[in-house]
């Protein structure tokens, strides 16, 4: 990829941008002539940052820069030139891309005949190492500046490409049921069942997308290692990325896969020139040891080393009472290393806990207290990276250990309480950090309650709201603020715990699980309201700027930046929080793919939360209080140990299983969909992917009975229908008002045949005339849509313009004619194909006969399931079944014409029904409504007629 982008900044071309990117490898050849075509008509623009003298130049110069800059080449003149020049480019890049898939594919044959590994230096490895992250550096150097000036480019451009290599491997064994092996016994391509590998980092660390680093084994033998979904933060770089791993970190790799191409989960492309090497897919299978457990210092005590590294003491420590004395001082450093529990917690996790307390018992109070500091800067830089789980522990075991973590002696506990109630609130446990921070603020002494409060009000407040939408659903002010907020932020995360209404998970029949309800329920209602178990937005700021394609050799599928740290951050967020791992692994992975061992156990539902005002009671705020001060051995402190315990057992978690969830459950990579749907412009830094367990198990309807929303990492369920206890709840996973055949090519990745009702009228339509009707459509609508657009830019009202409105309203009623004519005599109005031919239709109507506007508007509406009430409160007896934004539009249009006749009332009434329908699908009250529909109809009186919520 680099020497791509590289030439062409070289002849002065753009680089692809990131649709380009996914057309760079297309075997289609007509995509790659029009690519080569788009690349050599686009000059690079001066996407530096001004300086100064430059900006004042630039000022005096106006625009004539870009004119000239423009004028520098002539396409014309230069086309055939650049576009045979990028077409060679392409060619090459191609050429690299087919070495390194047939590589990839010969290793899946060489895995019956593995070949024993030649022995490499260590020296030339460490040159190799050096050398590749020297390679990196220069690549994002150049990604973020020009090279011969070194001036900041306004944004950074960094695209990367991996392939994953055949194959994917999780161990399920635990460290000591496996016997080590070393280099001598080492093939490849192979994948040691039942053995491991021991080995000290031996260089520093290089992140292209996976991690590679150099490891020695006791023999003194050397290989290249990489491990994929190391970290989500791809800017992470030098110092901070080797302090990850430092050198010296000893590690055991459970059951390794020895790979032809090390590199073959998340490495840079070689074009087929790769060194053998240990490729660990799952980070889950990488155990660091070190003295803490008494099981790793007895490996450690029985290894001898051939060779030792260059190790830097400052970062690594002996025992127990060193790591005490010196550790930790921040994540990652000393003592925590990747992925890795804090050292109080493993300390807990691996030794009784008379041992444990005992070593703290014996430190002098100075190195206590230091200690004690230490331990509370670990957990908030926990806190940081996302690890909340991990930071719950360690703070669970300080207090086991009876450590203060303040050196204020007389408000130690108060500030023990304050930090707890921050870290269960990152673990979204509402209910328990109100209940640490209500202890916190009545445990502070009085001269210092003021200032406490002033720090803590604000958070409590937030908490307390957390709590109460979690416990009873998002009121309309809920909602109101995820949609604004998830229009403001780039990356939008909320604070909220998945609320489950009158729904219950059953087994379906031919679909695995799904959703049904547990009582009967009205239109409209809210049925679900879920965040993210993991969520990555392009404009994440550890990924902002790297456009990532991953190739996957066996399914022919590339997935692009959110999809490949969704992935990375779901794994993280299960390490971190083993609660985590049934939601997301107990989800499917696709057709033919087995199920994961959680498939086959009770899928969570949600507890039922219950919320009060009122602060918590002064029994249990004295409780925790009392088991902070450790007078006593409660069942909290019992609590405690416990989640010390759980998370020390990690489970194995398979990536490529993950990546199957991701694929067939998750939400994206899309525009933020909460947003005003028609109008958002699909900016690539919108785009998103996450998983929401609970919404996952929902099975697909083209004609859904539920509507499911975005806003950020929430999304919420609402019915659209009255619905009956018992009944399936079902959304759309592809749009239900596209073309049959279209979305059963979309759907077809899933193995299922849609037999909803309107792909049973669909059916009996019949493909051939499912297919005219697509012809029709997808020719004829869009010559009159051009039409549409000349004749409507005129504002005249001149005969001419009126015959033109005539004229095309009628072809676009010979046009409702044709494809009218394709669908089954008895088929039921529902015909969402004409939707928007009726639409524009009652456009041009409008201009001369408003009554029979208003008629096809009507019919607008009936093509997506509408039906008109006779006289009942409301215009329309149902929802529209699909296409939601299209209804509300047409209900609109009414108000519109309706108020042109003077019609107030019936306009109002129209208006009621677009805000109701807004309400039941959308809700969040008149300030949503407007923000998504005040442009396009902006003459309405919305404030006079309709209500705020
Ligand atoms: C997001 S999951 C839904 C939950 C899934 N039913 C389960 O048991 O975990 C998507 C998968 O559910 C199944 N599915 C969804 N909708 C279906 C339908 N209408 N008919 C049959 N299977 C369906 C397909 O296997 C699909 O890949």
């Amino acid at each position: 990829m680099e020497d791509l982008l590289k030439a062409l900044r070289k002849i002065g071309l753009a680089l692809p941008d990131h649709e380009q990117l996914l057309q760079l490898s297309d075997p289609d050849s007509e995509v790659q002539d029009n690519l080569a075509r788009h690349l050599s008509l686009t000059p690079a623009k001066d996407d530096l940052v001004a300086d100064e003298k430059d900006a004042t130049d630039a000022a005096d110069a106006s625009s004539t820069a870009e004119d000239d800059e423009e004028l520098a080449l002539d396409p014309l003149v230069d086309a055939d030139l650049f576009k045979g020049a990028v077409q060679a480019l392409l060619e090459n890049y191609n050429k690299a891309i087919d070495k390194e898939r047939d590589f990839l594919r010969k290793e899946r044959e060489a895995l019956s005949a593995p070949k024993k590994l030649k022995p490499v230096p260590l020296k030339a490895l460490l040159a190799r190492q050096a050398a590749e992250i020297k390679k990196r550096q220069e690549e994002v150097y150049v990604a973020g500046h020009d090279p011969d000036t070194g001036r900041k480019r306004r944004r950074l451009y960094l695209p990367r490409q991996t392939f994953d290599g055949v194959g994917s491997y999780a161990s399920e064994k635990p460290l000591d049921q496996l016997k080590r092996i070393d280099a001598d016994e080492l093939e490849a391509p192979k994948r040691f069942d039942g053995r491991y590998v021991l080995c000290k980092v031996a260089s520093s660390l290089n992140l292209y997308v996976g991690c590679t680093f150099i490891g020695v084994l006791p023999s003194g033998n050397a290989i290249p290692i990489s491990i994929a979904h190391f970290t989500s933060n791809l800017h992470v770089g030098g110092k901070e990325l080797d302090a990850h791993l430092p050198v010296g970190t000893v590690l055991a790799i459970r059951e390794p896969f020895v790979s032809i191409n090390h590199f073959a989960k998340g490495g840079p492309c070689q074009g087929g020139k790769s060194v053998p090497g240990i490729r660990v897919d799952t980070p889950t299978d990488v155990h660091i040891l070190d003295r803490l457990s008494q099981a790793d210092a007895n490996i450690l005590d029985a290894t001898t080393w051939k060779i030792d590294v260059a190790q830097d003491h400052a970062e690594h420590f002996d025992d127990v009472a060193s790591l005490l004395k010196d550790s930790p001082a921040a994540c990652n450093t000393k003592g925590c290393r990747w992925l890795q529990d804090g050292p109080l917690a493993r300390l807990v996790a691996s030794s009784s806990a008379e041992s444990a307390e005992r070593h703290i018992r014996d430190l002098d109070s100075s190195r206590k207290s230091e200690l004690g500091r230490r331990t509370r800067s670990l957990i908030q830089s926990l806190l940081g990276e996302n690890r909340p789980g991990a930071a719950y522990r360690e703070l669970c075991a300080a207090r086991l250990l009876k450590l203060p973590l303040s050196t204020s002696p007389d408000s130690s506990i108060a500030e023990d309480l304050e930090l707890e109630g921050q870290v269960l609130y990152r673990k979204c446990d509402f209910a328990r950090s109100r209940l640490a921070f209500e202890s916190a603020l009545s445990a502070y002494p009085s001269s210092q309650r003021t200032a406490a409060q002033d720090r803590i009000l604000d958070t409590l407040t937030a908490v307390r709201a957390a709590q109460k939408a979690s416990a009873l659903g998002p009121t309309h002010e809920n909602v109101w603020a995820y949609y604004f907020d998830s229009q403001s932020y780039a990356t939008p995360r909320f604070d909220v715990q998945d609320w489950f209404g009158p729904v219950e998970i059953a087994n379906i029949p031919g679909a695995g699980r799904g959703l049904v309800l547990t009582r009967d329920v009205d239109e409209g209602e809210l049925l679900l309201c879920c965040k993210a178990a993991a969520s990555s937005y392009a404009a994440d700021s550890g990924c902002r700027g790297v456009h990532l394609l991953r190739y996957t050799v066996e399914s022919g599928v590339t997935s692009t930046t959110t999809q490949v740290l969704a992935a990375t951050r779901s794994v993280h967020a299960m390490v971190d929080r083993n609660e985590l791992t049934l939601p997301i692994m107990g989800l499917t992975a696709g057709p033919g793919v087995e199920h994961s061992r959680w498939v086959g156990e009770e899928y969570p539902s949600p507890p039922k939360r219950e919320y009060t005002d009122a602060q918590a009671s002064a029994d249990e705020i004295e409780l925790l209080i009392q088991a902070c001060s450790s007078l006593s051995t409660s069942s909290l402190q019992q609590r405690w140990r416990q989640t010390v315990l759980d998370g020390s057992v990690r489970s194995s978690i398979d990536t490529s299983y993950v990546d199957g969830v991701l694929r067939f459950n998750a939400f994206g990579p899309a525009a933020n969909p909460g947003g005003k749907s028609s109008f958002t412009q699909d900016s690539e830094l919108t785009r998103s992917t996450m998983v929401h367990p609970l919404p996952a198990i929902l099975n697909h309807a083209c004609l859904p009975n539920v509507s499911s929303v975005f806003f950020g990492d929430i999304v919420t369920t609402r019915a659209l229908h009255p619905l009956k206890k018992g009944t399936e709840i079902m959304h759309q996973y592809v749009k239900g008002e596209q073309p049959w055949l279209i979305r059963r090519s979309q759907l077809s990745k899933h193995g299922f045949k849609c037999g909803c009702g309107i792909c049973v009228m669909d059916e009996r339509d019949g493909e051939d005339k499912v297919r005219e009707r697509g012809k029709v459509v997808g020719g004829s609508l869009s010559m009159l849509q051009e039409r549409s657009r000349i004749v409507l830019k005129s504002s005249e009202k001149t005969e001419k313009e009126m015959e033109d409105h005539r004229d095309l309203a009628e072809s676009l009623q010979e046009l409702v004619d044709k494809v009218q004519a394709t669908y089954h005599v008895e088929r039921p109005i529902l015909r969402p194909d004409l939707m928007k031919i009726y639409q524009l239709m009652a456009l041009h109507q409008s201009e001369y006969d408003l009554d029979a506007a208003a008629r096809t508007e009507l019919q607008a509406l009936q093509s997506i399931g509408c039906t008109v009430s006779q006289g009942g409160e409301r215009v329309l007896n149902d929802l529209p079944s699909l296409h939601f934004d299209g209804g509300i539009t047409s209900m609109l249009t009414l108000a519109k014409f309706m108020l042109k006749q003077e019609k107030k009332d019936e306009a109002r009434r129209w208006v009621e029904q677009a805000f109701y329908t807004h309400q039941c699908t959308i809700g969040g009250g008149l300030d949503i409504f407007l923000d998504r529909w005040l442009d396009a109809f902006p003459d309405l009186p919305y404030r006079e007629w309709l209500p705020r919520c």
